[in-house]
């Protein structure tokens, strides 16, 4: 007959309404995706409720519906007319996600996530590359997609929970046993890791971003509390960075939780403590002390921010049960990740160009603060904003460059279905003596036209990304390779 596996609803922790069961045959968030014996979660949207498209699932064939009380209300006369199970609870992303977890059954053996506005992918790649330097089968899940032991793309930061326990199980199949996962704020708002088991979760930092989804600043923070009061269970382990906004009241967050906390930071309180940074034109030397023995490593990576970011690792790392001796060894193996804070060309009068992801105001801050102790020039900054993204960021974007460049060019940084002009003056108020040039390529060349012995050109925004979107479409686009075609086209011209 058939040999599509099926699961019952109790397998899936879930009781229909008078009992009904059914046989599922797969789960689906999108009307679209149903297929005979799938189970449809019908959530409640940003935009519209998933109930609108229940009579949609049942006449694709849907074995069981998954959702609220308003859910089972939108479609009460299709439901009523169906002999399909229905399951009405109060929060269905939270139950998606525990029967997301269920249906896929494995994941890797030791998992953790981190969480905060910037360095989230920074801190899961080093939490992967120290596991790996240690002979452990492990990836990281997040921006950049799976990476590691086993790859896969993905097209969001945290994937919805369907999507992210296939992964999880995938890696755990290729013999993946360790993993390490970003956690966004909008993951969390929707529960997506909530039927994720973790042994420790980490927090970098928080500052503006997001706030077109979040109310506001309150309840962006109280999304990734979550992560501690929620998610990770009582047994987790919760590393905290200190020195940052914020960072005392999810650190007491995580205590109230019942939660064990390492604390990072320059603090005396802190577990991992950050003694001092040196800085050279390859790296910096990091010394810190672990509960108060102290260690100096080599790190071949440029930008003080990358330094905290790595004790956090080393914290998740050791929170996951490594021997802390053995993880320190592996520090000076690090590489940086793609993106961040990257050399991406260097001009023939030795001006260095770098492209790193900061598309925040504070990420925009500590990207131009981490490169000046490496520039005895000028700094020069090409950036813009995201359309279709928190609008109160751009000004704020604009006057950190003001504040922490030399020269600012604005141009375009995906501007999706806004008008790029009105994003660009946005940026502008808050760096009205900066350049305005619309086309990236143009402004990346303008940049590294500009650059003199001794100057950096800072390349914000897009990092790894390899298009820009434009309305629908994604033209190709990347950064590093524009910094290359900019150098050769103005060095070789003047050879
Ligand atoms: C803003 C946001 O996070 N939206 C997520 C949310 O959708 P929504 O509430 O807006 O959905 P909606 O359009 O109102 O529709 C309601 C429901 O009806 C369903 N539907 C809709 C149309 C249809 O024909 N049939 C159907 O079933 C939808 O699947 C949805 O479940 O719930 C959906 C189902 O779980 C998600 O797929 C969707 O993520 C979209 C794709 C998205 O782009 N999210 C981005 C912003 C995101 O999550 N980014 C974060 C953070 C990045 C960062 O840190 O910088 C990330 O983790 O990537
Ligand atoms: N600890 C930090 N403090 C401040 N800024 C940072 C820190 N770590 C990274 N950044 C800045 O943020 C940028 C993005 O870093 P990263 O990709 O690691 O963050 P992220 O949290 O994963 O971002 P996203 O929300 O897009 O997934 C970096 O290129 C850098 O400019
Ligand atoms: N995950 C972030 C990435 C932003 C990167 C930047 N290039 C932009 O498009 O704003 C977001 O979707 O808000
Ligand atoms: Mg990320």
């Amino acid at each position: 007959m058939t040999d599509i596996p099926t699961k019952s609803l109790a397998d899936l922790g879930l009781t229909a309404q008078g009992g009904a069961e059914a046989r599922v045959t797969g789960l689906a968030v999108d009307s679209r995706l149903v297929k005979a014996g799938t189970l449809f979660a019908a959530l409640p949207g940003s935009k519209v409720h998933g109930g609108e498209f229940i009579q949609y699932a049942l006449r694709m064939g849907a074995s069981a519906i998954l959702t609220d009380a308003e859910g089972a209300r939108i479609a009460a006369e299709e439901l009523a007319a169906s002999p399909v199970a229905v399951v009405v609870v109060e929060d269905p992303r939270a139950a998606l996600a525990y029967a997301a977890a269920l249906w896929f059954g494995a994941q890797p053996e030791v998992m953790v996530a981190v969480t905060g506005t910037n360095g989230k992918t920074s801190v899961a790649s080093f939490t992967r590359q120290i596991w790996e330097a240690l002979g452990l089968q492990a990836v990281n899940i997040g921006t950049t997609g799976v990476e590691g032991a086993w790859e896969a793309p993905l097209a969001h930061t945290t994937p919805e929970p369907i999507t992210l326990h296939r992964v999880l199980a995938e890696a755990a199949a290729q013999g993946v046993t360790h993993a390490a996962m970003e956690a966004s704020s909008h993951g969390l708002a929707q529960k997506r890791l909530d039927g994720v088991r973790l042994a420790a979760g980490g927090f970098t930092n928080l500052t503006q971003d997001h706030l077109d989804y979040h109310a506001d600043f309150d309840e962006y923070f109280s999304a990734k509390a979550g992560l501690f009061d929620r998610v990770l269970g009582e047994d987790g382990v919760a590393v905290i960075q200190m020195d940052t906004n914020r960072g005392t009241e999810m650190c007491n967050a995580a205590e109230s939780a019942g939660l064990e906390v390492i604390r990072v930071g320059r603090g005396q309180e802190c577990h991992l403590r950050l003694l001092g940074l040196r800085f050279d034109s390859t790296g910096q030397d990091l010394r810190f002390a672990w509960n108060g023995a102290v260690q100096q490593v080599r790190l071949e990576l440029i930008g003080g921010f990358q330094s905290e970011n790595v004790l956090v690792a080393v914290g998740l790392a050791i929170a996951a049960g490594s021997d802390p001796a053995e993880v320190f060894a592996t520090l000076p193996r690090l590489q940086g990740v793609r993106g961040r804070m990257q050399l991406a060309a260097t001009r023939e009068n030795g001006a260095a160009v770098f492209v790193d992801y900061a598309h925040t105001p504070d990420a925009l801050a500590t990207a131009l603060q981490a490169l000046r102790p490496h520039v005895m020039g000028r700094l020069i900054c090409v950036f813009g904003a995201g359309g279709d993204r928190d609008q109160g960021k751009r000004k704020l974007m604009g006057e950190a460059v003001a504040a922490h460049a030399d020269v600012g060019i604005v141009t375009d940084d995906n501007p999706r279905t806004e008008d790029p002009s009105d994003i660009r003056a946005m940026v502008l108020q808050g760096c009205p003596e900066a350049t305005e040039v619309g086309d990236r390529a143009e402004a990346i060349l303008r940049g590294v036209d500009a650059l003199q012995p001794g100057d950096a050109l800072l390349i914000a925004g897009k990092g790894h990304e390899t298009g820009q979107t434009v309305g629908e479409v994604v033209y190709p686009f990347d950064d590093v390779e524009q910094a290359s075609v900019a150098v050769a086209a103005l060095d070789g011209h003047l050879t």
